[in-house]
């Protein structure tokens, strides 16, 4: 289990971490979620110690590893770009954190073996790492951080170099994986697509602070704020007043997917949009602008009419509604 018992991080007098407090399970797929520049890389580097926290403590099945150096910290990193050392096999690779340990060379050779199979490598290990696949670094990377068998994990973007199709099945890789290890991972991405398939929980950073911790589906179907409404989903959510469905003095936040072609309200088409199946409408209605899911195609400059079958309400930014 690990703690986040109010970490606070500044630069300059620039607050990043503003006090983040969570509690992450062993075994738990934490990720998380946030812009560019929300300060996802300063927090993995303040939990490995490569940061010096300003305030607050990090605790690590009951011990506070706060104040101690980053080698002591029994946690592994990966890296966007894996850090690999070149002109090295997989094999060496993977071997160098235990070779570093002096731990004898048959008792490396099984770990590598069993490391390498868990990843689906072991016939590459043989190979230069620089005559392999993107996809396979990552893997080699991974490997090297598993075989040092540490009590935690801290990933940032790992899958971001490798192009959307091979990322797809690497994604499923890594989950495996983690299961497999019943390893605590704290992965940190600005995806959320990503965020949204890998995690057990996502964590949105925005501000300085968690602004919603939940399960993938309780982000999409009940962001705590309009911020993450707008953030998670393919779409943002759209947000109109209350007066539209009959309530005053709230807003209504609803997905693309949550309305139906005709009906009362009415918009005007500015832009169109096909992904599969699916069209999205991206429509003036009154000052607003909505994003409605249509099966039918309209033209830029048409006029649709819809009705929303489903929502939430929100008041002053923050939702109003619970699960
Ligand atoms: N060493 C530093 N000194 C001063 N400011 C820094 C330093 N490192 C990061 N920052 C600033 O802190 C903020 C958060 O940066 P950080 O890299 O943590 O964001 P991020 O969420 O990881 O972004 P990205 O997704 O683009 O990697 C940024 O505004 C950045 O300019």
């Amino acid at each position: 289990m690990i703690q986040f018992q109010d970490l606070t991080k500044r630069y300059g007098n620039k607050v990043i971490l503003d006090g983040v407090t969570e509690t992450i399970e062993t075994g738990e797929f934490f990720v998380i979620l946030g812009p560019s520049g929300a300060g996802k890389s300063t927090l993995l580097k303040v939990i490995a110690g490569i940061e010096k926290l300003d305030k607050g403590k990090i605790i690590v099945d009951g011990k506070d590893i706060t104040n101690l150096p980053p080698e002591k910290r029994n946690v592994a990193m990966v890296f966007q770009n894996y850090a690999l050392y070149p002109n090295m096999t997989v094999y060496d690779n993977i071997a160098f954190p235990l070779k570093m340990k002096r731990m004898k060379r048959e008792e490396i050779e099984k770990k590598v073996e069993r490391v390498a199979k868990l990843l689906g490598i072991s016939d590459i290990l043989k190979m230069n790492v620089t005559k392999i696949s993107g996809g396979q670094q990552q893997r080699v990377a991974i490997a090297r951080a598993i075989i040092r068998e540490p009590s935690f994990y801290l990933l940032d973007e790992p899958l971001s170099n490798l192009d959307a199709r091979v990322r797809f099945v690497a994604r499923g890789e890594l989950k495996r994986i983690q299961k497999e290890l019943n390893g605590t991972f704290i992965y940190v991405t600005h995806d959320q697509k990503e965020a949204m398939s890998l995690a057990d929980r996502v964590a949105v950073l925005h501000n300085g602070k968690f602004e919603q911790v939940g399960v993938p589906m309780e982000l999409y179907e009940y962001p705590r704020t309009k911020w993450v409404g707008e953030f998670i989903g393919d779409f943002p959510m759209n947000f109109l007043p209350g007066k539209v469905v009959g309530i005053e003095g709230i807003e209504i936040g609803f997905r693309p997917g949550w309305t139906k072609l005709g009906g009362e309200l009415k918009g005007i088409v500015e832009s169109v949009e096909v992904l599969g199946e699916m069209i999205y409408l991206f429509c003036k209605v009154d000052d607003n602008k909505v994003i409605i899911e249509s099966k039918e195609m309209y033209d830029v400059g048409d006029e649709v009419t819809f009705s929303v079958i489903k929502f939430r309400r929100f008041k002053d930014g923050f939702l109003i509604d619970k699960e």
